[in-house]
């Protein structure tokens, strides 16, 4: 048989650890149905880990040193990531030349929702400036580094240049000051737009280390760290985001924007996250990702 550790094979450990088997009984039952002992033990010890810190990391922290060491091993050490904070006020922050709203906040994962990001005529400028440029969306492809036509994500969408309008500017600063990062880490602002029917279905915006091209990917500027998608206007029904592990979804306020960090490449941090369909009108969204060194 095959020694390999497919997502099914994990699956199965997950849902006989949760159906009260102890670990020794799963491993009994893979000795039994055939695994090697090294491949079955590690799999096991893997799995159970990465699915405790995945669905339980309050029960993670009150956990053995021991526990948690093996843990990080597992998942990472965490890296240093953009931070709002909203210790000083829970209502407002001075981004410079503008106060932002806290609309809402939480810390696993760690959302930040803003009210008065940009103002309307901001919005309106981007939306103009990206019109001629549109394309139907592309998604960096980690099996190779390249992009690809992706069927989950029906929007079209373009990119532009740090600076590149007047408004992209003022935004970038803007963002820059609110979560003390560099405007020179962040990628270009990404502009989509979803008409009736479009979404992007769930996923993480970091890049997957497991994937071969993902090595390339991180050449520019490291892994992303954070985003920060703002939204430009008012779908009349649908379009929000939602957080699928938390059960979250925040409204597309014209002005307003969700912000989300990770401070690993790991389902661990939650941020697992999508557009949900537009049921009617049509919806513009300016995406900023953040890397953890220049991106250039
Ligand atoms: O449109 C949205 O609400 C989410 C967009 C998004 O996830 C992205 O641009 O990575
Ligand atoms: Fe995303």
């Amino acid at each position: 048989m095959s020694q390999s550790v497919t997502p099914e094979l994990r699956r199965w450990i997950i849902e006989q650890a949760s159906a009260g088997c102890t670990p020794e009984s799963v491993l009994k039952a893979m000795l039994d149905a055939g695994w090697n002992a090294g491949v079955a033990e590690a799999a096991l010890e893997r799995t159970l880990l990465e699915h405790l810190s995945t669905v339980s990391p309050g029960a993670l922290a009150q956990a053995a040193p021991e526990v948690r060491e093996a843990v990080q091993g597992v998942v990472g050490q965490g890296s240093a990531v953009p931070v709002i904070d909203t210790s000083a006020s829970p209502r407002r922050i001075d981004a410079g030349d503008r106060w932002v709203d806290i609309i809402t906040h939480m810390n696993h994962p760690r959302v930040v929702v803003l009210g008065n990001l940009l103002s309307a005529e901001e919005c309106e400028a981007i939306i103009e400036s990206a019109k001629p440029r549109l394309a139907r969306s592309l998604t960096v492809q980690t099996a190779t580094g390249g992009e690809e036509l992706n069927p989950d994500r029906t929007s079209s969408g373009m990119f532009f240049a740090r600076g590149q309008t007047p408004e992209v500017t003022a935004v970038e600063q803007r963002i820059a000051r609110l979560v003390g990062w560099p405007m020179e880490n962040g990628e270009g602002l990404q502009v989509l737009h979803y008409r009736p029917g479009a979404e992007y279905k769930p996923h993480y915006d970091y890049f997957d280390p497991n994937e071969a091209g993902t090595p390339t990917i991180l050449k520019r500027g490291g892994q992303r760290v954070a985003t920060l998608v703002m939204y430009l206007n008012e779908p009349a029904r649908g379009g929000g985001t939602t957080f699928p592990d938390v059960g979250l979804e925040v409204a597309p306020v014209r002005g307003h924007a969700v912000f989300f960090s990770y401070d690993r490449p790991h389902p661990s941090t939650r941020t697992l996250h999508g557009g949900a369909p537009v049921l009617e009108g049509e919806k513009w969204v300016a995406t900023k990702w953040l890397r953890e060194r220049e991106f250039s």
